[in-house]
């Protein structure tokens, strides 16, 4: 019996002023499952998880999650739902202290976010031991494991992660990983995440899209990431 998916993408189409950018998008990923989205530059990715928390409005399509749609529910409303969502370049508090950064996800979601901070501390040893740095000093992935730690405050059951290994040195690289295939394990989580560094990409996940143009061309399990898709689609 197929379970009903966690995220579903039917049709998406989103417009920046007169041009299409998504030209029907089409993603499913189905519950506690690790999904890749790949492609190169500018073919949409980073719109298509804007798409799913209402930061870009459809011009076409519909997103589902948990079966239920989001049309009509603003960007707040998602992430209360339980979408958490870490877009690229972190966008954590540069002059508030990495405790502060991790209280903003408290003082929205309350008690049980900080019933997960141990968690999250366990996970991300680090954020205990600079709990009073400013987040401006820490280092990318550090600022990283902040960012992501702030969302599983929340406890979402979508994970939406924009380039998670952008620009970040190969040991922090490993911790994420090692966060991402514990969550996987260890929770029900579903993880979608944009990635162009491949090696994490099929290490962390179950299945792989890949975009062009606005569009999804190829899609599968990661054992079916072929090095030919990967010359004709994803190489530079
Ligand atoms: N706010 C915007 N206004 C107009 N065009 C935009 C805007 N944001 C993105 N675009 C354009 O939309 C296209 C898709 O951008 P998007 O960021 O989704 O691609 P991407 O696949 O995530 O690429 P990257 O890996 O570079 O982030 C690009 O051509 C980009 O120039």
């Amino acid at each position: 019996m197929m379970t009903e998916p966690q995220l579903t993408l039917e049709g998406v189409q989103v417009s920046y002023d007169e041009s299409l950018i998504l030209r029907g998008v089409d993603i499913s990923a189905p519950k506690n499952s690790v999904v890749s989205l790949l492609g190169r530059n500018g073919v949409g990715k980073t719109t298509a998880l804007k798409s799913i928390m209402g930061i870009v409005p459809l011009t076409a399509g519909e997103i589902t999650f948990e079966g239920n749609s989001l049309t009509g529910k603003n960007t707040e409303k998602r992430s209360r739902s339980g979408i958490g969502y870490v877009p690229q370049g972190r966008d954590i508090f540069p002059n508030l202290s990495v405790w502060e950064n991790l209280k903003v996800s408290i003082s929205v979601h309350g008690q049980a976010a900080r019933d997960r901070l141990d968690e999250v501390y366990e996970l991300f040893p680090v954020l205990a031991e600079m709990k009073e740095r400013k987040g401006g000093v820490l280092s990318g992935g550090q600022q990283q494991q902040l960012a992501i730690g702030r969302a599983l405050l929340t406890n979402p059951s979508l994970l939406i992660l924009d380039e998670p290994t952008e620009g970040i040195q190969p040991s922090i690289i490993d911790q994420i990983e090692d966060a991402i295939l514990h969550l996987k394990k260890t929770s029900e989580m579903t993880i979608l995440l944009v990635e162009q560094y491949l090696d994490f990409a099929k290490s962390v996940s179950d299945h792989f899209y890949i975009m062009e143009r606005g569009s999804v061309v190829e899609r599968g399990e990661i054992a079916l990431l072929s090095d030919e898709l990967v010359a004709q689609y994803l190489s530079v």
